[in-house]
């Protein structure tokens, strides 16, 4: 009987220190909600689940003001010092992105295409652009609440804008915004993305794109006039990956997450490019539409090449609607930024493809808010990139 209550006691006390002990182990950032769905059937928390989270969610909230921005007729636009395009909407955006990134990791660093300095010196600018921020939300209350909710005031979506001025670089957490990317695109009434990535010393280990006019259906043709979307109806992609677990898509939502499907390149081999769809900038400004179809050419793609703006060509090709992505130089200066390539570069490779540069060299994230070590991008399923590099150098070195 006493050996009986003695154990009763012990197992008593155990008990809890059983349960306790490996949370202990994990993560501060991990939640006991997710800790108790995923640590019982995983045993191991999935590598920045929290940080995909965040940037799904935060990416969706910044696609639902761009969206109603793409549907007005003025989408307030104006010039920046470099005479490319910013509007009202790629301002909304970052502002609302940044505010959901500084809610939950607020010690990491921020490289963001946009800053404030038009806006303050510009009252109507700013009110414009704070009555987006102000009217825009998730119509989750759960989800919204994970990024923060609202927006304090139009002066801190000042500030908030002003945070992503980090100088990038090799070391820490860095996230990489392109509230807008393909803004030509967007007020041309064609696709755009707005792009997420987060990189840990130099290195992409998540990326999201949010793809509002691309069609949900995986398997639709791509087609050069896939921007006539005027109603959202089975539009509206959300592009994801996480280093070492893949890619995914699913249908993007103006609430919580949609159910996800993992997604993969087409194998296409160096033998089977014939079949090929390339994809490439509209603007010949970005990249060289010459070069690229002499490419082409050699390695008997018989396809016409398909335009498209922005990050979407990273995603299209990354789920089989298109096969390989060039941009290549126009201007030997010229800098990439990294914010038009860093989710986009993971989302590829996690679906069984590579990226490099034209000189074979995989994009390198750690040199600052440029691509300073890179010239040109070179996207193609793995087993076709060496084939295709191969003629991209060929063509390129008969120039010199
Ligand atoms: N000269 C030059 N060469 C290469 N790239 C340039 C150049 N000038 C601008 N940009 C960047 O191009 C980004 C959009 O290019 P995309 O290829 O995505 O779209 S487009 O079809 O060319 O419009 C665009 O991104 P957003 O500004 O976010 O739209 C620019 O960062
Ligand atoms: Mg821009
Ligand atoms: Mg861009
Ligand atoms: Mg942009």
């Amino acid at each position: 009987m006493l050996r009986t209550s003695i154990l009763f006691v012990a197992l008593a006390i155990l008990a809890p220190l059983i349960t306790f002990i490996p949370r202990l182990l994990l993560p501060r950032s991990f939640t006991t909600t997710t800790f108790t769905t995923t640590f019982t059937t995983t045993m191991s928390p999935p590598a920045y689940s929290k940080e995909l989270h965040v940037a799904q969610l935060a990416v969706q909230r910044a696609a639902i003001l761009t969206k109603r921005v793409f549907h007005e007729k003025a989408k307030g636009t104006v010039d920046k010092n470099d005479k490319s395009p910013v509007t009202i909407g790629d301002f909304g955006a970052q502002a609302l992105i940044i505010a959901a990134l500084r809610h939950n990791f607020p010690d990491d660093a921020i490289v963001a295409e946009e800053e404030a300095a038009q806006l303050r010196e510009d009252a109507n600018l700013k009110a414009t652009i704070w009555d987006l921020v102000r009217d825009t939300r998730l119509n989750d209350p759960d989800a919204e609440a994970t990024l923060g909710g609202p927006v304090r005031d139009a002066d801190h979506m000042l500030e908030l804008l002003d945070q992503g001025n980090s100088p990038g670089g090799a070391q820490g957490r860095i996230w990489a915004i392109d509230p807008i990317d393909g803004t030509k695109g967007f007020l041309r009434g064609g696709q755009y993305a707005v792009c997420l990535g987060l990189m840990q010393d130099g290195d992409v280990k998540v990326g999201v794109l949010g793809c509002p006019n691309l069609p949900v259906d995986d398997q639709a043709p791509l087609t050069a006039d896939i921007g006539s979307n005027q109603t959202d109806e089975g539009h509206g992609v959300l592009f994801s990956a996480v280093q070492g677990h893949g890619a995914t898509s699913r249908a993007l939502t103006a609430g919580a997450l949609a159910e996800s499907k993992p997604i993969s390149m087409r194998s296409v081999d160096g033998s089977s490019l014939a079949d090929a769809t390339f994809c490439e900038s509209v603007e010949a400004g970005h990249s060289a539409h010459g070069d690229q179809a002499a490419i082409a050419e050699k390695l008997g793609i018989t396809k016409p090449s398909v335009r498209m703006d922005s990050q979407a060509k990273y995603g299209s090709i990354a789920r089989g609607a298109g096969d390989i992505y060039l941009r290549l130089p126009v201007k030997a200066t010229y800098q990439e930024k990294i914010w038009d390539h860093a989710a986009g570069d993971l989302i590829v490779r996690e679906a069984g493809g590579q990226v490099t540069d034209i000189h074979g060299k995989r994009l390198d994230f750690s040199v600052g808010r440029t691509l300073a070590n890179n010239k040109g991008v070179v996207a193609a399923p793995a087993a076709s990139h060496p084939k295709v590099l191969s003629v991209v150098q060929e063509v390129l070195n008969a120039k010199l």
